[in-house]
């Protein structure tokens, strides 16, 4: 139940109850790294506010079928989103300032969406079986401490990585 649908094996085992959760949260998060370099250069904006509204649209749909409070659902993607363009937001500056690590391809915006259509369903299924440890404040904290405190040591996350995770996990516990 906590293989991800995506086919792709999560690399790192994050800790604890929320562990696979937050594998999910940073896959989502290295992905942006993809977004970037799609749009990078291209002039095409990281805001994408009709594409935002297409995330947001499927969560509040999928959400409602699992038996999710929708608006909650909605609020924790658009943290997602959030992070997602904080790493954007880095990775263009980081490319600008230093050209020489700029991406040297360009990889397919709308299979990069894809993947993220997946990472939404993979993401909303971890919500569902997470619902009894995130309503208790104190138990929820203490494990999301461990899962993020994991993913960003086992994942090598760096500083760029770890501010966007605290963004994409702000009302987990909420
Ligand atoms: O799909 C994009 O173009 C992205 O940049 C990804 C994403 C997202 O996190 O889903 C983030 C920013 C855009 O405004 C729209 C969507």
């Amino acid at each position: 139940a906590d293989t991800p649908a995506t086919g792709v094996p999560a690399p790192h085992k994050a800790f604890g109850r929320l562990g696979t959760l937050t594998d999910l949260v940073v896959e989502r998060l290295r992905v942006s790294d993809d977004v970037a370099a799609a749009k990078f250069g291209t002039g095409s904006p990281i805001d994408d506010p009709t594409r935002e509204q297409q995330v947001l649209d499927q969560v509040r749909q999928q959400a409602g079928a699992l038996g999710l409070d929708p608006e909650q659902a909605a609020a924790f993607f658009e943290d997602q989103i959030t992070a997602n363009k904080q790493v954007q937001r880095g990775l263009f500056a980081r490319w600008t300032a230093h050209p020489g690590e700029a991406p040297t391809t360009r990889p397919d915006l709308g299979e990069i969406r894809t993947r993220l259509d997946r990472l939404t369903t993979d993401l909303l299924g971890q919500l569902k079986s997470t619902v009894d440890v995130r309503a208790k404040r104190t138990a929820c904290t203490v494990q999301l401490a461990v899962a993020t405190g994991s993913a960003v040591v086992l994942g090598r996350l760096d500083a760029l990585h770890r501010e966007a995770l605290d963004t994409a996990v702000q009302s987990v516990c909420a």
